[in-house]
């Protein structure tokens, strides 16, 4: 079974340690909510897990093999992909050139990188947009694109950061159902980091919860919201 796990990760940022001895495993088939407050370090472990932040103990594997100081387009070729909780798409090119370019990533041809962006673009139910630019895209709508983006490299493990930040209700169900189907649709299993207890309740298998960097919990959505640890820290009465 595929699976990517975190050893003992910490990460020190000058007088911070922003994460402290993190273990985290992430199993094919499954999605896995990263939670904690504003501050915890959820972000900084999913810069670790794709290569963005090198930490300062600690390894990354992917089927246990080490992928410590790999690069991120090393990473994505590994099967290890992540959206961005800022978007920033390229706004003069097509919404489906925004996501080719992902997929020339593991590409033959520009058909083959065309038609990965279709399948992906149309998962996230943006094929109708395909062709308008990117900048005219409503926010919610570039999030997607955002996630049809790192679809584009056919990941085996998808990192979500707070793919829901700035959406109204009736986004987020929609957000909810293309979560749900991710891993059954592409294969991929899910680490979502996300505010929105709801969608995480939801769609989630099972949770792990940093508090100041530490692991508080980790266990199947039932357990893990009734820790008393974890409503304490986090969930006050959710
Ligand atoms: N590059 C950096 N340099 C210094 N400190 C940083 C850096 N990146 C993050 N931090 C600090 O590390 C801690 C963890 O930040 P991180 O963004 O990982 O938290 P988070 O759980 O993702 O928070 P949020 O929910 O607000 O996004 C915070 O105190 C943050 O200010």
């Amino acid at each position: 079974m595929s699976e990517l796990n975190t050893e003992a990760i910490s990460v020190q940022f000058q007088g911070l340690r922003a994460l402290d001895s993190v273990d985290l495993s992430l199993k094919e088939g499954e999605i896995l909510g990263l939670l904690g407050p504003n501050g915890a370090g959820k972000t900084t472990l999913v810069n670790v897990i794709s290569g963005f932040q090198r930490p300062t103990e600690g390894t990354v594997r992917v089927d246990g093999k080490s992928v410590g100081g790999l690069t991120p387009d090393a990473l994505a070729r590994c099967g290890v992909a992540r959206t961005f909780q800022s978007v920033r798409l390229f706004r003069r090119l097509s919404v489906l050139e925004n996501v080719e370019i992902s997929a020339l990533c593991h590409a033959k041809s520009r058909n083959e990188a065309r038609s990965t962006a279709r399948r992906a673009l149309e998962f996230v139910g943006l094929g109708p947009v395909a062709r308008r630019l990117a900048g005219e895209l409503p926010y919610a709508d570039e999030r997607r694109v955002g996630i049809a983006r790192a679809l584009a490299l056919r990941p085996r493990f998808l990192l979500l950061d707070e793919p829901a930040a700035g959406m109204t209700d009736s986004e987020c169900r929609d957000l909810v159902e293309i979560v749900r189907q991710l891993p059954q649709s592409f294969g991929c299993a899910v680490l979502l980091i996300e505010h929105n207890i709801g969608l995480v309740m939801e769609v989630c298998n099972r949770l792990h919860v940093l508090n100041g960097g530490r692991t508080l919990a980790d266990g199947p959505v039932e357990t893990v919201r009734n820790n008393p640890d974890v409503i304490a820290a986090y969930l006050g009465g959710a």
